[in-house]
């Protein structure tokens, strides 16, 4: 487990290794017992530039994301080669995205959870995907399927708007019994996006989410899912919200999704709004960087050194160097929240915007499961004299969140292609030095 951001504290960490007492803690584990899972609709992001017209004729709506039937896709990726639009193909799924790019930050075990080809020939989507993705990142449960896994058209329109149109294949034919309940079990955190209840009825994918989600109650895993686009959450919002209550501790959305969910078009306030239902929410606004809300411990709240920030909550950072926990582990809970400007200020030129928020989200999953591994190698440290789900203070998470983005602004895929920089020494100096 590579630590999200050193430290110059107390708490420095990984352990140092010259330490006698706790060089020995370490050694008695050296596997590592750490991990995330998630279930996702295995796809292949097949990116083209495409102008408007091309998005009205095959019945798609810009910035949604679609599902097409084979005959459209078909016809699609006929025009897409034949006028030779296609500029990129990489593999893709937001929570595949989200693994991949966890195992790359954490250097550390992700388990994806979802369907593949059973037979794969060099060259295919399924070998692509494959290829694609982070030897962390265990593939070792995935379903077998004897057809093609999904397709992701990503259309780009001129004005940068990106439209999803998704061929499925058989990505939604994850059985219920191929989620393995001890990988579930020992995870940190279960990771879901919102796409996935997005199945035909007779498909078993829903089956399969409810089945993993039910084993992450019974063993108290946190259940963390990502909303995809406003587009899937506009159409049911009630029910969306009882689902989150009913099943959902951590939310990831951005502030579109936020105002589609909640009727708040202030990501602050529905960042707020949304703390009624899970226990964690991680918010990006784009342009206007990213927000966290959560719970803590009255009597363990930090004051922050930052500026007081204005908001529709006044002054709604003041404690946001504290650590976040569930509401239900908390006496006396009371809700945090923090913000920050995007990283330098975004980078020059941005590359490509899509998967900014998975990326943002990768680096959350990889506090939390960082504060899982340090309570198994120092269980005893004052870190974990309550059962906080980060490592870090909130302020902390959007700092290393916010880089991540960055980062994957700055590149054409939505999976980071290597970790942050070694030199960054301290994140809080690199951010704050230019
Ligand atoms: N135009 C921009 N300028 C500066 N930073 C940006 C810009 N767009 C995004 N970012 C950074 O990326 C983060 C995530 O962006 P955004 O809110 O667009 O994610 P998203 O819509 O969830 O993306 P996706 O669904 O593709 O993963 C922001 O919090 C911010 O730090
Ligand atoms: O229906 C879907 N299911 C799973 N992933 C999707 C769907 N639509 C788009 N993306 C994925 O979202 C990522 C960017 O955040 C893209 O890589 C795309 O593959």
């Amino acid at each position: 487990m590579k630590f999200p951001g050193k430290r110059k504290s107390k708490h420095y960490f990984p352990v140092s290794a010259r330490d006698p007492l706790l060089a020995q803690v370490k050694t008695e584990s050296e596997q590592t017992n750490a991990w995330i899972v998630g279930i996702d609709q295995t796809l292949v992001d097949i990116e083209a530039r495409v102008d408007d017209d091309f998005i009205r004729r095959y019945g798609l709506s810009q910035g949604h994301s679609l599902v097409i039937d084979d005959a459209k896709a078909e016809a699609l990726y006929q025009e897409l080669t034949q006028n030779q639009l296609i500029t990129h193909q990489f593999a893709g799924g937001t929570i595949g995205n989200t693994m991949h790019n966890y195992s790359v930050l954490a250097d550390d075990r992700s388990v994806l959870l979802g369907v593949m080809c059973s037979s794969i020939t060099p060259g295919s989507y399924a070998y692509r995907y494959l290829c694609n993705t982070s030897s962390r990142t265990d593939l070792n449960y995935l379903q077998g399927v004897d057809g093609a896994i999904g397709r992701c058209f990503t259309l780009i329109s001129d004005n940068g708007e990106r439209t999803f149109a998704i061929s499925p294949g058989m990505m939604n034919h994850l059985r219920p019994e191929s989620i393995p309940e001890a990988v579930i079990a020992g995870a940190s955190a279960l990771v879901l996006s919102a796409y996935l209840v997005r199945c035909a009825p007779e498909e078993p994918m829903r089956d399969a989410t409810m089945q993993a989600i039910a084993y992450a109650k019974k063993h108290n895993v946190p259940v963390v899912i990502t909303l995809g686009t406003r587009y899937v959450i506009t159409e049911q919002a009630q029910w969306w919200q009882d689902f989150l209550r009913d099943n959902v501790d951590i939310l990831a959305m951005n502030e579109e999704e936020g105002e589609a969910l909640t009727g708040e078009s202030d990501p602050l306030l529905a960042a707020n709004r949304a703390l009624d239902w899970v226990d964690l929410v991680l918010c990006t606004a784009g342009p206007v960087g990213l927000f966290m809300a959560g719970y803590t411990e009255d009597e363990n709240k930090r004051k922050t050194q930052h500026p007081l920030l204005p908001g529709a909550i006044a002054e709604f950072n003041q404690y946001e160097f504290s650590r976040a926990m569930r509401q239900n582990d908390c006496v006396s809970p009371v809700r945090v929240f923090s913000h920050i400007a995007p990283y330098m200020g975004g980078p020059e030129k941005i590359m490509n915007t899509n998967g900014a928020g998975d990326g943002a989200l990768a680096a959350l999953l990889h506090d939390i499961t960082a504060n899982n591994y340090h309570r198994q190698q120092v269980p005893n440290s004052s870190k974990h004299s309550r059962t906080w789900l980060t490592y870090s203070s909130l302020a902390q998470v959007c700092k290393y969140a916010n880089r991540v983005s960055y980062q994957v602004l700055n590149q054409h895929s939505p999976r980071l292609t290597r970790g942050l920089p070694e030199r960054e020494d301290s994140l809080e100096e690199a951010y704050w030095e230019r």
